[in-house]
Formats: structure tokens, C-alpha cells, sequence
């Protein structure tokens, strides 16, 4: 992403970078196929800290956990570091509720191999 008139990657871009995060390792491990999975993720809440900004060319790295892991949904919090760095540039969380596709109400209970890979995120 560009920088904005400020000369630094705006705002906004961060949650982008935390949804990125979450859903394409989630994509990788198999556990969620945004196209057809029965049951999605959907965001109910988002918060993020800003330490120090970012600006394009630099790269990043984001590093997750789950804070939370609940009957249908999860805290997921998520740390933005510029490329090599010790630091988090910015930190932040936000919560999936997972529902069925069809009716978008949450689900009793997460499918097994998610709640897997999410327990082992803890
Ligand atoms: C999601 C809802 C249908 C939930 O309905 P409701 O609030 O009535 O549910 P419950 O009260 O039964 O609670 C269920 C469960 O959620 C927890 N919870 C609810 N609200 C919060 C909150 N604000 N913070 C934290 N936790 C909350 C509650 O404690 C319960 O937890 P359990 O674990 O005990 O079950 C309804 O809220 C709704 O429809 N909201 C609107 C959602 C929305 O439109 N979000 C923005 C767009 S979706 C999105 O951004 C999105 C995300 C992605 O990751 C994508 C990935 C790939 C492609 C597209 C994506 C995408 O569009």
C-alpha cells in the first residue's frame, strides 16, 4: 500500500494487514475456504495501537495469537513489525464470530479443525 499525504501507510491499512494475517493462514491450514466453508468468520470488533510509523517501501512482518477462544468466537491479537525489527510498530486485536454462510448466526460450536489450529495459536 502507498503512503498517504502524511508520508506514512495510513491507518486504515493496518487493519487490512491484520485480516491478511488471520484469514490466509487460516487459507493455508485448509480450515477456511472463504468461497464455500459452511461456516465464516465475521468481524464484530477491531482496536490497534500505533507506535511508530511505517512507510512504503519498507516491508512487515505480523505475528499472531489467540487471546480468546470462545464458544463461536475468537480474539485474535496481532503485532505489526517493519521487516527485522524487535519491536512491534503497532499492535492491536480483533474478534471473529463465526456463523453459518446461509443463516449468519453464530455457530454452537467451532469445526474441529479449526478450533485446533486456533487452540494451538493460544
Ligand atoms: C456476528 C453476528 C451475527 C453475531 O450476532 P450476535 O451479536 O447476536 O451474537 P451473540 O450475541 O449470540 O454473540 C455471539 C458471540 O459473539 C461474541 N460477541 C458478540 N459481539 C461481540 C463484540 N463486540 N466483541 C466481542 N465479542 C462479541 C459473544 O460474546 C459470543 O461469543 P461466544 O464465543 O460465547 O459464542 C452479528 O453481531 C453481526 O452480524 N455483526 C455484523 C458483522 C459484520 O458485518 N462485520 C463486518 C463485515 S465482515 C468482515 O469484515 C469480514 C471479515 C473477514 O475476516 C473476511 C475474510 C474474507 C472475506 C471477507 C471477510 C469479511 O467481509
Amino acid at each position: 500500500m502507498d503512503n498517504d499525504v502524511y508520508g506514512h501507510v495510513n491507518n486504515v491499512v493496518y487493519y487490512s494487514w491484520f485480516d491478511t494475517a488471520v484469514n490466509a493462514t487460516l487459507i493455508e491450514h485448509g480450515v477456511l475456504d472463504p468461497e464455500r466453508s459452511e461456516v465464516i468468520g465475521l468481524v464484530v470488533h477491531t482496536q490497534c495501537h500505533y507506535f511508530a510509523p511505517l512507510a512504503f517501501p519498507q516491508t512487515v512482518q505480523a505475528g499472531v495469537r489467540v487471546a480468546h477462544l470462545g464458544r463461536s468466537s475468537v480474539r485474535y491479537e496481532v503485532g505489526i513489525f517493519a521487516d527485522g525489527a524487535e519491536r512491534t510498530a503497532a499492535h492491536g486485536h480483533f474478534v471473529h464470530v463465526y456463523v453459518d454462510r446461509t443463516t449468519r448466526r453464530p455457530v454452537t460450536a467451532l469445526p474441529a479443525a479449526l478450533h485446533t489450529l486456533l487452540e494451538s495459536w493460544r
